[in-house]
């Protein structure tokens, strides 16, 4: 076992299936990591209304992302794998729902702003993406989608040590970055890893997880991008 560059928080064998999804996309999640919105939120010099655009569409992104955790508890092959996926649905409902409805308080977002919002572009591409690979009922797909948007944000927030004091930039730090935290980023990294199948088996499956971890990347950016764009 060995750890990468970029990502090296997480343990990956230097020579599977994750590393080589790793290194494929190695520009792409530096951009994301180091991106703007990543920078001005540890600063704590994000504009009000970027944060709230943000946690609006990121409030969207959660939806389909509940659905993914859920399919996992339906679809993963081993009964350890289902309980650590169930609770991290309990941990999301205690910890990441009760921050965003916290921030659209602080943030004085209406309940009728955030819960049918209009979704923009890469938003409603990631909500496709994810529901995909609900629908798919593959362990394999839900598994690739989860590792790049858990150990991508993992990536960023672990990047600075000093954290900005308002609550609301602060806890979107603090949910993804701890020994917790990187523990369920690890297990997620040791499932694709164990499920993935082999060249020589499904050689068209494993294209399709890789195209799938492509796009995953691509839309990370996006979502960081969009908040920017008028
Ligand atoms: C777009 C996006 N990607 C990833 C995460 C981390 N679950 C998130 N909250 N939002």
């Amino acid at each position: 076992m060995t750890t990468t560059g970029i990502g090296a928080l997480i343990e990956v064998s230097a020579d599977g299936s994750v590393s080589a999804l790793m290194r494929s996309t190695s520009e792409q999640w530096a951009a994301a990591i180091n991106h703007r919105f990543v920078r001005e939120l540890f600063a704590g010099t994000v504009d009000e209304a970027v944060m709230r655009d943000y946690l609006v569409q990121d409030y969207q992104f959660f939806e389909s992302f509940l659905s993914m955790l859920g399919a996992c508890v339906a679809h993963a092959d081993e009964l350890d794998a289902k309980l650590r996926f169930a609770r991290q649905l309990g941990m999301l409902v205690a910890d990441e729902d009760t921050y965003f409805v916290d921030s659209f308080v602080e943030l004085g977002v209406d309940p009728s702003d955030y819960l049918r919002p209009e979704l923009a572009a890469p938003t409603a591409r990631f909500r496709d993406l994810m529901d995909s690979a609900v629908d798919s009922a593959s362990y394999p797909q839900l598994l690739v989608v989860l590792v790049v948007a858990e150990w991508l944000y993992l990536d960023w927030a672990e990047s600075q040590e000093e954290v900005p004091q308002r609550d609301v930039h602060r806890g979107w730090i603090d949910l993804h970055r701890s020994e917790t935290f990187r523990g369920w980023v690890q297990f997620l990294v040791y499932e694709l890893e164990r499920v993935f199948p082999t060249e020589n088996d499904h050689g068209s499956e494993a294209e399709d997880l890789a195209r799938t971890w492509r796009r995953a990347v691509d839309l990370e950016c996006a979502f960081f991008d969009n908040v920017y764009d008028d």
